[in-house]
Order: structure tokens, then sequence, then C-alpha cells
């Protein structure tokens, strides 16, 4: 009796090891499928993927096991399947603090974004003139704002807007930044023109239409300037991870985050703040986060209580649209604060002790 006892077991040992073995061998298999779907920017868990392979090892299944043994075995396995690409998947993401545990902290000269100091980057939506734009820089660098922004290339709903001044509005923006101290920062929409953004501007904005713009990511990662990259109207926080390893995979990994709203059905804000955002990406990613509370919310009674809840969720940062006179500005003129508005606005957010309710 006992020698078929041993007998029996020295095969169950073979078995565990034959299963050891294709068990591992999956393994390895998930795991070149996990960088195939991460380079996809898609998530590791496919539960139509797992159904579609238990149906079918369940109608292959002829005991002794009851159905719903084979049925968790397997969704054992998968779940340390899942675990397997999700540690792959976070571990090789340049951007991940699994990757880098300690903040990147983007400097622009002695100016440092992510150091715990909160950075203010203002400005009108549209550079429409240099008097404009020299209006505001007046205004913002008296009150120790040190980033203007400005757009030249305006991705509009509409091509019947104002599209922007394009090189000329660069030039305007690079001529009032220098001669008022503050770095300058605006949107580039085309791969080929990012060598413009390095010449004329001291950080490159990617709007958020353009978050997935691949070939513009690309170029961007190749630029010698810090990238603000905006969130995509409807981007997941794994896509827009995912997009900013694209910029970061190309050698650039000078990139701030910003959260500037999510397209959700809700109609009394322009986009919804996913204020949220903040500490899930902070979490996510070494790479510091600044949320725009212009085009999140899209009303101007809203700017100060979104960028109170913004640095007090831990962003890195507050932009902001201000224009001389909104009520004329060629976009946006809905939400830019006017001189005084934002004088209000930076000297509360500027004052925590002082702050009051609105
Ligand atoms: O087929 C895939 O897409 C896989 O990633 C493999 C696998 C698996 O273990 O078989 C892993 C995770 C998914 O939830 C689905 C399936």
């Amino acid at each position: 009796m006992n020698n078929q006892l041993d007998s029996l077991r020295d095969e169950l040992d073979q078995v565990n090891i034959q299963l050891l073995e294709l068990i591992n061998k999956r393994g390895q298999l998930v795991k070149e499928l996990g960088d195939i779907k991460k380079a996809q920017g898609m998530k590791a868990y496919d539960p139509e993927r797992e159904r579609d392979m238990l149906n079918h090892i369940v109608e292959q299944h002829q005991g002794p096991f009851e159905y719903s043994t084979i049925e968790h075995l397997f969704k054992e396995i998968f779940k340390a399947a899942k675990e397997l690409q999700e540690d792959d998947y976070h571990k090789t993401l340049l951007v991940s603090r699994d990757k880098q545990p300690t903040d990147t902290i983007v400097a622009v000269d002695d100016l440092h974004i992510g150091n715990g100091e909160q950075q203010f980057v203002m400005g009108p939506c549209s550079v429409e003139s240099f008097e404009q734009v020299d209006q505001v820089a007046e205004v913002v660098k008296k009150q120790g704002v040190r980033i203007l922004r400005g757009g030249a290339f305006k991705p509009r709903t509409s091509p019947y807007d104002f599209q922007g001044l394009g090189e000329e509005g660069l030039k305007i923006l690079r001529d009032v930044g220098d001669r008022h101290g503050l770095k300058v920062v605006s949107e580039i929409t085309h791969p080929n023109d990012i060598a413009l953004g390095e010449k004329y501007l001291d950080i490159i904005q990617i709007g958020a239409r353009n978050m997935q713009n691949f070939d513009l990511l690309k170029e961007a990662g190749k630029a010698n300037v810090p990238i603000i990259l905006k969130r995509g109207l409807a981007a997941t926080i794994n896509e827009f991870l995912n997009a900013a390893e694209y910029i970061v995979s190309q050698g650039n990994p000078n990139i701030i985050l910003c959260e500037r709203g999510i397209r959700t059905y809700e109609t009394a804000t322009r986009n919804t703040l996913d204020i949220t955002a903040v500490p899930v990406l902070k979490r996510e990613t070494h790479l510091p986060v600044m949320v725009d509370v212009t085009h999140s919310t899209g009303r101007r009674d809203l700017l100060l209580p979104a960028a109170k809840a913004a640095l007090a969720i831990g962003a890195d940062g507050i932009m902001a649209e201000v224009h001389p006179d909104p009520a004329v500005a060629l976009s946006d003129s809905q939400q830019q604060m006017d001189i005084p508005t934002f004088e209000h606005f930076i000297q509360n957010l500027r004052q925590p002790s002082l702050l009051t309710h609105d």
C-alpha cells in the first residue's frame, strides 16, 4: 500500500513541476502581452478576454473538480497575471512614482515648479497686440507672478474664430516677457512649430486637444525647454500619464502636468474640474501638477474658489487668464479676469490667512 502511495505522490510531484513550468510560461506570455498593451496605453485588465477564456476552459472541463472550483482557480491565475502586468506597467513608466520616488522639480533658470512653491501662470488667452500683453505683464509682475502666458496658435472650436497671431504672437510674448523679467509660455500645436517654441518660449504648452497628438508629443520630447502638458478633454489619468511618457521617453524629463477639467454631462461649468486628479497624479507620478481654473470652470465667479481648492489639495501651481478688457477679447471673453478681478484673485490666494469666502 505504501508503495502505491509513494508512487502516486512521485507522479504528483512531477505534475506539480509541470504545472509550475506551465504557469511560469503563461506568466512570460502575460508579460509580453502587458508590454504591448502598455505601449498602446491600454489597461492591464481585460474582463471580456477573461470571460472568453473561462468559457472555453469550462467547455473543455471533464472533472473531477466542480466547475466553480475550476473557475476560481483560473480567476486566481488571471489575478496574478494582472498583478504581474501592473507591476511591470507602473515600474517601466518613466513618469511613474515607482520609477522615481522623488519629485521632479522643473527649473526655468532660477524659477522652480514642483519644489513646494506655488507658481502662477497668468496672462491673456490670446496675444492680440504688444500693448495688450504689456499691460497684463506689468500687472501680473507687480503681484509677484513669474510666468506669463499668451496664446499665439489658437486651436478653436470654430475655424472662423480668431486663430492667433502665430510667430508674430510669440515674438510679442518674448519681447514683453524680457521687458518685465517674466518667463513666457505659449501653446504649440504642430510638431513643425516646436522649434519656434524653443526659439521664443521658456515653456512650451501642449493643449488638451493635442494631448494624444503623438507626433507633437514626440517632438516635444526632443525639445530643450520644459513642457506644460494639459489633460485631454476626456482623458483618463492613465492616458494622461502615457501621454507624458511619450515626451519623457524621447529625452525631455521636464514636464508639468495640467489638470484643466474634463468633459462630463454637467453643464453648470465649461468642463468639470477633476480636483482629485491632483492627489491621484501626485501619487502616481513624480511630475509637478498645475490646475487651469479658467478652462476648467469657464466662469469668472468660480476662479478663486477653484484655485483655493487646487492649492489646498496640493497643486504646484495655478493657471488662469487675465485680459485688460475681457469684453473685447478675441477669445474666451467670458472667462478671462479683468485687472481688478485678477488683483483680488491673487491677493486672496497669496495670503491664505486672509482667505475670505466669496
Ligand atoms: O489577453 C490579455 O490581454 C492579457 O493581458 C492576458 C490576461 C491573462 O491572464 O490571460 C491578463 C489580464 C487580462 O485581464 C486578460 C487576460
